[in-house]
């Protein structure tokens, strides 16, 4: 099992650089087997043109590696904070996609303006704020996931697969490694369809509730929304 998952994970980490999220050494994927109490991450700092699945690192939930020649990703500590909270999620990756990560610069939320948004993610993409002075000090990696987990309070992470750190870049997740890293994807197309739409068409405003939501529930079922069942 847990060898699948070190395949996997790798494969999930291979997939950055072929579509076309990812650069030299930059981001991350990971993946977790919640009944062994167990998840896999990048190393840190291996370039994905010398990547092999044996390179994969095992870590346990307090933050122990278990397994790996190699030091883990330097973001294992987000990834951990978020498999603490999100207990459905089973995969998470973090990118430097350059279209999310300028979103992410600029400090904005990806707000919804179509159907492609709206079949993946229910609502406002949002920004999290910077750490504080202290935040960073105390631990920039470990509180960057509390600030993502604060920034989506209340909300289902499954129907808000990602998020925009500000200064920094986008951070999603999934069922598994690969399902984070196909929201990785869509997000940062979605990114890029919002740039060229504000654009086009600088006073656009958010789809439609009605729309939004008939997109996103045929997918994820009628009670998909913030938090609270429609009646
Ligand atoms: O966000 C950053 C650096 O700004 C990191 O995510 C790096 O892009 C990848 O670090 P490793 O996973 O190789 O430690």
């Amino acid at each position: 099992m847990l060898e699948e998952l070190k395949r996997s994970v790798y494969e999930a980490n291979m997939e950055l650089p072929r579509k076309g999220l990812i650069t030299y050494t930059w981001g991350n994927v990971s993946g977790i087997d919640r009944e062994k109490g167990l998840f896999v991450i990048k190393p840190s700092g291996v370039d994905y043109d010398i990547l092999k699945p044996e390179d994969m690192v095992v870590m346990d939930l307090l933050g122990n590696k278990v397994e790996g020649d190699l030091n883990p990703s330097s973001d294992t500590a987000t990834h951990l904070e978020l498999y603490k909270v999100f207990l459905t999620v089973g995969g998470i990756v973090h990118t430097h996609s350059p279209m999310a990560t300028s979103w992410a610069q600029a400090g904005r939320g990806i707000p919804c303006y179509g159907t492609t948004h709206a079949d993946y993610f229910y609502g406002e993409i949002p920004c999290a704020r910077n750490l504080t002075e202290e935040e960073i000090e105390e631990g920039y990696e470990k509180n960057t996931g509390l600030v993502i987990i604060e920034t989506l309070q209340g909300r289902n992470p499954m129907h808000v697969p990602g998020i925009l750190c500000k200064n920094h870049g986008p951070f999603t997740w999934g069922t598994d490694a690969d399902n984070a890293v196909h929201n990785a994807v869509v997000l940062e197309e979605i990114a890029k369809m919002n740039l060229m739409t504000e654009l086009l068409n600088p006073s656009i405003i958010p789809a439609p509730q009605c729309m939004q939501d008939k997109h996103f529930m045929r997918k994820h079922g009628p009670n998909a929304y913030y938090g609270q069942k429609k009646s």
